[in-house]
């Protein structure tokens, strides 16, 4: 994973989280350290426990870590303020949670717009982009729809297709499969893949489902919050 003259995208240094436990700590992240380049797909597999979360959370900025650095996009985030941080995740990080969280009363369109219209942004532009992005993860004819009317596959695609339209330079995707049946799942990584590398953003998937893990480019195992060097797939 080196090598790319660009800084990455997301880069973890040393990065240790604890989180107090009675009268000690648990150690969630033990000096992780991890480049993700843009355009890649980095899978993250490890037994329940072994701080896969923790490690998403650490690089959203969601939870700062006790030592260690997250730089996303070049920037260092250790010391921001909160009002900093919150700008660089809204501007740089999308978030794709195992269950999609779609507002039941909007359109498949309407859940990308939302978005953009509570931030002020021109509706008509918003439009446009959704549009664009429903057409990319194959939901163009379904843009009218509202979540019940989808199936599982198709709101997975929605909640990809929103993460998508801040413009973000870090796709951080928690067990997205975890509801689906095997093609299904299949056919969400590789939409994944084709978005990750389509806009060139910087990917970490955490998963349990280790058959599709040579789908996408490298794979890091975690064990008791430490992280093992990613390894590059064979695909
Ligand atoms: N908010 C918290 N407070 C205290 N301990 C926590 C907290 N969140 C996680 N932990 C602990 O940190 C360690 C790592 O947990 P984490 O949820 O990151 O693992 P994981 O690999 O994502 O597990 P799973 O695959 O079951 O989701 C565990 O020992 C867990 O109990």
């Amino acid at each position: 994973m080196s090598g790319y003259s660009t800084p990455a995208p997301l880069e973890l240094h040393n990065v240790t989280l604890e989180y107090p436990d009675g009268g000690g700590t648990t150690t969630a992240l033990d000096r992780v350290s991890l480049a993700v380049p843009a355009g890649r797909v980095v899978s993250l597999v490890g037994p329940s426990g072994s701080g896969k979360s923790s490690l998403l959370a650490a690089a959203a900025t969601l939870v700062r870590p006790t030592s260690g650095q997250v730089i996303i996009d070049g920037t260092d985030t250790t010391g921001l303020p909160d009002k900093a941080l919150t700008a660089l995740r809204r501007s740089k990080v999308g978030i794709i949670f195992q269950q999609p969280n779609l507002l039941p009363s909007l359109t498949a369109a309407e859940q990308l717009i939302i978005g953009d219209h509570l931030r002020g942004k021109p509706v008509k532009a918003a439009r446009k982009k959704a549009a664009g992005l429903l057409d990319v993860v194959g939901l163009s004819a379904s843009a009218g729809k509202r979540p019940h009317q989808l199936s599982g596959g198709q709101r997975q695609r929605v909640n990809i297709a929103r993460a998508l339209m801040g413009n973000p330079k870090v796709l951080l995707v928690d067990e997205p499969t975890a509801a689906l049946d095997h093609e299904r799942s299949a056919s969400i990584i590789r939409l994944l893949c084709q978005v990750t590398s389509e806009f060139n953003v910087g990917t970490v998937l955490v998963t349990h489902d280790t058959e599709f893990v040579p789908l996408t480019d490298a794979v890091a195992t975690m064990r008791d919050g430490a992280l093992a060097a990613p390894v590059l797939t064979s695909a």
